[in-house]
């Protein structure tokens, strides 16, 4: 599928050469929260580097990976569908929207990883264990960019977004999206320079993402809803943070839920990621934090539950802006209150 009309061909792509933050985990702590608090209100996403992440761990989930989606079709259909979880081809989610690429997505709950990796892998254990290690030292440098985030928001109880991810009941995902390299492009096709569509716009309902890729690009950014399209340069040693949005209610629109996507252009190689998508358990109440509500900045969002939220999720479609659905009418509504 080519996701473009025939006008694309003359219509040149708006993108836009601006340098995504970079967040250097080993600097002064209360330097680092600073940078992460202005990276989260500007752009919804960072870099961050030093981040403690053994290579060896990412490595081999990589390796784990390239060896699921090199399987036959047919193999790799018996881990499907992937509503809710395993093995998904060009559908994506509930409601008729597709994309160029296939996926694995794994509930992060260790019982759902053993069950899973049977159908998943010729060697069930060996899978297990590196989702697992891979989970863990995610989870851990997720927990303490939101440690830090709660230090630079000045916020009292300094884990209380970290707390989220970390229970044992979290509802948090692993994904891993692999992206086909273009095969017969021919040269018309080539000038016309079309984007191919492998995971259209959206923002990441959870609290965060923590996403690593392969070296081949494809993911892109929109700031301020001008339409302009920016490149995320791929960096295999390094992981991008992305803003969700229960942590943009969490701080009352303080922080932005980055719009993102990702294009399946590369001729050569195909694009191998993986996200870790950091969200509290079910029954989790998602509604602004006390410190950001005033009469200066009345409530923008009126309480509800992960669970809500999620069911909310599922019945949109990829681009919905789902936030709307829980917005409040600040200004002439009397549940827009502050407290
Ligand atoms: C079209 C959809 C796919 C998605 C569920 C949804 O109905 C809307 C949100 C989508 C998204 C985006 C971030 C993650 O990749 C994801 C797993 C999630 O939690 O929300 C996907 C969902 C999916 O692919 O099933
Ligand atoms: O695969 C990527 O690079 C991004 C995919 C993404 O945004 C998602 O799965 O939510
Ligand atoms: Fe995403």
């Amino acid at each position: 599928m080519v996701a473009v009309s025939s006008t694309a061909c003359t219509r040149a792509k708006k993108t836009r050469e601006v340098g995504i933050p970079v967040v250097d985990l080993s600097l002064n702590r209360s330097i680092v929260s600073e940078l992460i608090v202005k990276a989260c209100e500007e752009y919804g996403i960072f870099k961050v580097i030093n981040h403690g992440v053994p290579w060896e761990i990412t490595s081999r989930l990589e390796a784990e990976g390239v060896q699921f989606f090199g399987k036959p079709a047919g193999e790799k259909r018996r881990a499907g569908p992937a509503t809710p979880f395993g093995y998904g081809l060009k559908n994506i989610g509930l409601n008729g929207d597709k994309g160029e690429l296939e996926y694995l997505l794994l509930h992060t709950n260790p019982f759902s990883i053993a069950e899973r990796s049977v159908s998943i892998s010729n060697d069930p254990h060996n899978f297990t264990c590196a989702v697992t290690d891979y989970i863990g030292a995610v989870k851990e440098l997720a927990s303490e960019v939101l440690d830090l985030v709660a230090e630079g928001l000045w916020i009292p109880d300094r884990h209380a977004l970290s707390r989220q991810i970390k229970d044992v009941k979290s509802d948090s995902i692993l994904r891993f999206n692999h992206y086909p390299a273009v095969k017969n492009h021919s040269p018309s096709l080539k000038a016309c320079k079309e984007d191919r569509i492998g995971f259209g716009e959206h923002s990441d309902p959870q609290i965060l993402t923590v996403l690593r890729s392969n070296g081949v690009a494809g993911l892109e950014i929109c700031l301020h809803d001008d339409e302009l399209w920016i490149p995320v340069p791929p960096d295999p040693t390094q992981f991008y943070v992305i803003i969700g949005d229960a942590l943009r209610v969490l701080t009352n629109g303080r922080f932005v839920s980055a719009r993102h996507r990702a294009l399946a252009n590369s001729s050569r190689h195909s694009r191998l990621s993986m996200m870790y998508f950091g969200a509290p358990p079910l029954n989790t109440t998602i509604s602004p934090l006390p410190q950001f509500v005033s009469p200066q900045n009345p409530r923008l969002y009126r309480p509800f539950t992960w669970g809500e939220y999620k069911k909310a999720a599922y019945s949109s479609r990829l681009a919905d802006c789902r936030l709307d659905l829980f917005k409040l009418r600040v200004g002439n509504d009397k549940s827009a209150s502050f407290s």
